[in-house]
């Protein structure tokens, strides 16, 4: 007896790897090969009866109802990919081939599993997403929105909550929370507790779940660990949609890609540091003299323009190098902040307050309305840095020479302005060191010129 491929198609069809369809005209199973418990976890008697779409993952459903009509309408087609559910609760990548056997009115498909290959594909293109969004993303919060996007559409993540440590000085803290599908509060505060718990016993540190009572039902959050280049830099808790954890297929995916989140929020923290190096004064955290130029150039620019009035006071602290030759270094450091922070306070919200170095601050006033303000401020400049500095041992008291000068009264460009009011901040300077020498040949109140001596 010749045996022929077709007499064996029954045979042929339970032991392929891909499974074989028939689906009638209403969309029901009407028979199915045995590899679709390997595929989908159901017996072929469990899935025959049933309709096809009621398997699909719902947010396929539509795209599979064109793609039957296809088909149906004598279309053969090749390669199209849809999402089932397993008997397990798991998603199925599958992509069919397809074609309508006219004769007996059915729907012949043939289903490959690919979710491996998917599973790798969505890995890569996470972490070229990641990697991209370190790149874009302005800052810390807004690259945790969109590493949240791309965790949603990778896994389906409504909820993310970010513990981290965005300055190694500030300490461990909840950077990023948000959970679109619930309007209850968020187990942010439990999980930072059980952070600083894991994270003080670095080597028992296990990706966990958190769990939460939200709206009478309890929420699973899975807690990844956030690998940084020298170790981990916080976690990463992620809500599925039903709240009751992900998958084991998931959650490794999750572990690879928590990494590249790790490294993209230690790349843009790193950034940060060094954007913010290069533009602030790192012990007075003032706008350092890059900045300034920047600043004073825009502004000379739109008082031009405006026909506003712009002051520059050019600051310079008296007898600072005696602070630091009797006090040391740190308390110099000290004192510099301070300056720093009294002058702040003389100045408005818009006004830009810099330190150039050493102990030269200088302040630029915009949008002056007399050129009498610019003098105003400098005497409450004055007032406010006479004060007593107070220290563990007896007050400092200090003083500053401080040059005005007025756009466009002084100058109508940037240099103009700076040699102006750095002259007269040399000239009051010069007069104040005259009035000493002279009250020292007199004899008289060496205490007033000592600014460690509580004169004035
Ligand atoms: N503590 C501290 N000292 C600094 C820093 N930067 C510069 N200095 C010191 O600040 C002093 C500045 O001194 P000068 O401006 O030259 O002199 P002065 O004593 O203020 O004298 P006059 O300006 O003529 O009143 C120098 O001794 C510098 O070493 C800093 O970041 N911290």
């Amino acid at each position: 007896m010749v045996h022929s491929i077709r007499s064996l198609s029954a045979n042929i069809a339970d032991l392929l790897l891909d499974v074989v369809f028939l689906v009638d005209r209403r969309g029901i199973i009407v028979d199915v090969s045995a590899g679709c418990e390997r595929m989908l976890g159901y017996r072929p008697t469990e899935l025959i009866g049933q309709y096809m779409l009621d398997f699909v993952v719902p947010e396929d459903r539509a795209l599979t109802c064109v793609e039957s009509a296809r088909v149906q309408s004598g279309q053969e087609r090749v390669g199209f990919e849809n999402r089932y559910v397993h008997k397990d609760g798991r998603r199925i990548d599958v992509m069919w081939s397809a074609r309508w056997i006219a004769d007996h009115g059915l729907r012949l498909g043939v289903a490959r599993d690919i979710t491996a290959r998917k599973r790798a594909d969505r890995r890569q293109a996470a972490t070229y997403a990641i990697s991209e969004a370190a790149h874009q993303a302005g800052d810390l919060s807004g690259l945790c929105e969109r590493i949240h996007g791309i965790l949603d559409r990778l896994v389906g993540a409504p909820g993310m909550i970010v513990v981290a440590d965005p300055t190694p000085q500030q300490g461990f803290k909840v950077i990023y929370q948000r959970d679109d599908a619930q309007r209850s509060r968020l187990p942010s505060r439990a999980c930072l507790a059980r952070w600083r718990a894991t994270a003080a016993s670095p080597n028992t540190l296990a990706p966990d779940a958190v769990r939460h009572v939200a709206g009478g039902r309890l929420n699973t959050w899975l807690m990844l660990d956030l690998g940084g280049p020298g170790g981990t830099i916080g976690a990463l808790l992620l809500r599925d949609h039903g709240g009751t954890g992900y998958s084991p297929a998931d959650r490794g995916l999750l572990h690879f890609v928590a990494v590249q989140v790790g490294l993209a929020l230690e790349r843009k923290r790193l950034h940060d540091d060094l954007t913010r190096s290069a533009c602030y004064d790192e012990l007075t955290s003032l706008p350092n003299r890059r900045l300034f130029f920047d600043r004073i150039r825009t502004a000379v620019a739109r008082a031009r323009r405006c026909q506003s009035r712009l002051g520059l006071l050019y600051v310079d602290v008296d007898d600072f190098k005696q602070i630091n030759d009797r006090h040391g270094h740190a308390a110099g450091d000290a004192l510099l902040r301070e300056v720093a922070a009294r002058l702040v306070e003389c100045a408005r919200e818009s006004d830009t307050v810099a330190r150039l170095g050493g102990d030269e601050f200088v302040l630029l006033l915009e949008d002056l309305q007399a050129p009498e303000d610019a003098e105003r401020c400098a005497d409450k400049i004055r007032a406010v840095l006479g004060q007593p500095v107070p220290t563990l041992e007896a007050p400092l008291y200090i003083g500053a020479s401080i040059g005005v000068a007025l756009f466009p009264e002084h100058g109508d460009n940037v240099e103009t302005l700076l040699m102006h009011a750095d002259a007269r901040m040399y000239a009051k300077k010069r007069s104040r060191k005259q009035d000493r020498d002279e009250d020292q040949g007199d004899g008289a109140g060496s205490a007033a010129s000592d600014p460690l001596s509580g004169g004035t």
